[in-house]
Order: C-alpha cells, then structure tokens, then sequence
C-alpha cells in the first residue's frame, strides 16, 4: 500500500520543466526528505503532488476532491502567513475542517489536544497567533497540519527558522508518525537533520530526481559535489549520522 504515488509528474514554468519526470511512491512508515540546492524545484513537486499546481504525468492525490484529498494528505506550505489575530487554540481548529460536520465534537477537540502537546504548545491556546514569534507561528502552523491527522504529511522547509530544540522535536516528531503508520515528506535544507532523521532522501536537481535511498547512499561526495557545489563530512557514529557541510567546490 503506498500514501503517494507520482508517475513521471513534470510542471512547467515557461518553456522550461521545474518538475522533471519525477517518479516514486511513499509508503507508511516512511520520513521521506526531501533535499536540492534552491530553485531545484522542492516546492513546485510537493505543490504539484497537492494538485495545487498544474502539472502532466500522475499524482494519486491530484485528482482527489478537496474534501477526499485533504483526508489523505494535510500540506504545510513554506509561507508562514497567518491572516487573523485568532488565539491558536481556533487557529489549530482549522485543521479539522476536513473532518467536520455542523459542530465541533469531543473527537476535534482531542485531535487539538494532541497536536498542540505534539508541538509543546499546550500553554499557547489562549495565545493571538499574529502575537508569536516567528518559530512559534512556525510551529502553530504545523500543530495545525497535524490536527489534520491525515494519513501523510507533505511539508515545505517545515523546520526553516526554528531554534535547534524545535528542529530536534519536529523530526522527532514526523519520526513518530511514521512509527504510528502514517508518513511524511518535508523539503528540508539541514543536511544534517535530514541525514539523522529521515529513513530516506531524495534528492532533486534542476527538476529531476538524482538519487533516492537512505542517507547514507544519497549524500555521498560526488552528489554534493555534483548538485550542491559543497563537501562535507560524514560519519555513522553511534549517536546516529553526523554531517556537517565544510567548504564550497566550485
Ligand atoms: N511563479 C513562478 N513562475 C515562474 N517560475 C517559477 C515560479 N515559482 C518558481 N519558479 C521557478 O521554478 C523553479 C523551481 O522553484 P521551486 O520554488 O520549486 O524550488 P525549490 O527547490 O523549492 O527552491 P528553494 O529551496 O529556494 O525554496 C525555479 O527555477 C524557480 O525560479
């Protein structure tokens, strides 16, 4: 059983493909990261994946109705707008929006609960979200997602602007949603975050996808060499893996 299936999905700006032929499947369990130099074309394929750009090839969520598709997949996007002064206790709420009916009920409620305590917000509720700061909007903005509890995760640079222990916490906690049966895709820029934490990377190059595997096989020398322009260093420790970005090669 896959969450997210993409056959050669390809968008176009202009003459030139942003999303070149990309094709892979995620399955559950999965923290998929997914990694490129700016412009690759992260966001275009995740927004493409949505359906919320145009695109050729397939993707399984496309073609869903709005309700349908935000059942199988909440997307986090990379703007980090919040448009009202709403406490974000409400703001979260919003995420139930798939799931509800006339009213409110004990089960939006829990869902509130969780995602609040997921993101260690459970003391910000009565909080105006536009009164944050910029991470902790940051992490409403996912506590909102994840209210959602749909059974995948697409998320654009979800960890972009929070503190180290935030950035820790959020993969932690993609990690244990995968561990719960459910996946996550997020666009991430920390190499080294994304080595430690996601089962597996995928990383994109003007559009097209390069290499597709465990962190280890996917950040070898010759790929950052070749897509980033950078060396770095790489070990297994038994901390976990250890990366670190040393010096541009060209
Ligand atoms: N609205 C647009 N109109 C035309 N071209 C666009 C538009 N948005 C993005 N592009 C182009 O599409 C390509 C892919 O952009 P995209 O935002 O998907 O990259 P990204 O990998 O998410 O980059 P970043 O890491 O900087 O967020 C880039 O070359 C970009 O200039």
């Amino acid at each position: 059983m896959s969450l997210l299936a993409l056959e050669n999905l390809t968008v176009r700006r202009g003459d030139c493909p942003v999303v070149d032929h990309v094709t892979f499947t995620v399955s559950p369990g999965e923290v998929l990261g997914l990694i490129g130099p700016n412009g690759a074309g992260k966001t275009s394929l995740l927004r493409a994946a949505m359906g919320l750009l145009p695109s050729a090839g397939r993707s399984s969520l496309a073609g869903l109705a709005p309700r349908v598709r935000a059942r199988a997949a909440a997307f986090l996007p990379q703007a980090r707008e919040i448009a009202w002064p709403v406490d974000v206790e409400t703001l979260v709420m919003l995420g139930r929006v798939p799931h509800a009916g006339r009213r409110v009920t004990a089960a939006d409620r829990e869902a509130v609960t969780r995602a609040l305590d997921r993101m260690g917000l459970a003391g910000y509720r009565q909080r105006i979200a536009t009164a944050l700061s910029g991470g902790e909007q940051a992490r409403v903005l996912i506590a909102r997602t994840l209210a959602q509890e749909a059974p995948l995760l697409l998320a654009d640079e979800p960890v972009a602007g929070l503190d180290p222990e935030s950035q820790i916490r959020t993969m932690q906690v993609f990690q244990s949603l995968a561990a719960e049966g459910r996946a996550v895709v997020a666009s991430i820029h920390d190499l080294g975050l994304a080595a430690r934490h996601c089962t597996r990377l995928l990383l994109i190059a003007r559009g097209r996808l390069v290499a597709d595997g465990p962190p280890g096989v996917v950040l070898t020398a010759a790929n950052l060499a070749e897509v980033f322009g950078v060396r770095a260093y790489y070990a297994d420790t038994p901390d976990g893996p250890v990366f670190q970005p040393l010096g541009v090669t060209r």
